[in-house]
């Protein structure tokens, strides 16, 4: 009895490993009540631009403090000289993990990398660098018809990932629906981080490629991103608990 739950508590703390909770608030104190609120549950947290903006480079300062790994979400699409000045200011915030569009093109995210090594300390672990593909709110109509790229959502996130690759990166952001081709074909070890994330009971919203939690880690993901389906929860943590219950 004892012994099958340590083997459920150790796998869940692993699943938790693979979630990245997105601190999606305006301020620092509803971020640190939701992050109270999981306690002991060992999730990534991510930190986008609505906190970012809001508090800036000492709240991932302090979030680095607490022990949690972070996933700071500008992503970045500038011209190459100015993305490298920003990988190197995010790189001195000992971030395990950032992103920049890949729709920047191939010269932009070597010049991202150029600027990781700019910031990094001796001492400092170097993040892992990923690429935007196709944002999970693009439909096929709307890459079609509105962002003026032809071809399948998939085939689009494909060549981009291709080109992060070329570039160094170390991964993409991309819909848990194109894992199974990322993986197969940029290469297993690529790391792929997976948005548009709905248990079967949530609201879908802006999202538009969606899969349930189970369904996107068993296409073989890394990481899954989820925000409201926790954050906007009445009991974030019995979402998250519930998530990871249906993981196992
Ligand atoms: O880079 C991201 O994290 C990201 C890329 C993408 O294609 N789609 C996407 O939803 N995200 C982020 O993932 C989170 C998803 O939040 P929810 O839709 O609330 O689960 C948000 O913080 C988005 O900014």
């Amino acid at each position: 009895m004892e012994a099958s739950r340590l083997s459920t508590d150790t796998t869940n703390k692993s699943m938790a490993a693979r979630i990245m909770v997105a601190l999606d608030y305006s301020s620092a104190n509803e971020a640190e009540a939701l992050l109270a609120s999981l306690r002991g549950i060992p999730c990534y947290v991510k930190v986008g631009m609505q906190l970012f903006y809001a508090e800036g480079p000492k709240f991932v300062a302090r979030l680095k403090e607490e022990g949690y790994s972070v996933f700071l979400d500008l992503k970045m699409h500038d011209i190459p000289n100015t993305v490298k000045g920003g990988a190197e200011s995010i790189t001195r915030l000992g971030v395990d993990m950032f992103n920049v569009h890949a729709a920047g093109g191939k010269q932009m995210m070597e010049a991202a990398l150029e600027g990781v090594d700019k910031g990094l300390a001796s001492s400092s672990k170097r993040p892992i660098v990923i690429g935007v593909t196709q944002l999970t709110s693009t439909s096929q109509h709307m890459l079609n018809a509105e962002i003026g790229i032809a071809g399948s959502v998939e085939d689009a996130v494909l060549r981009y990932a291709k080109l992060s690759r070329d570039a160094g990166l170390d991964g993409v952001v991309a819909s848990p629906l194109e894992v199974v081709r990322l993986k197969r074909e940029v290469g297993p070890g690529f790391v792929t981080v997976t948005p548009g994330i709905r248990p079967a009971s949530a609201a879908i919203g802006d999202q538009s490629r969606v899969m349930t939690p189970k369904e996107a880690l068993k296409q073989g993901t890394d990481y899954i991103v989820i925000g409201r389906p926790i954050t906007a929860a009445a009991s974030p943590r019995e979402a998250l608990e519930s998530i990871l219950e249906e993981l196992v």
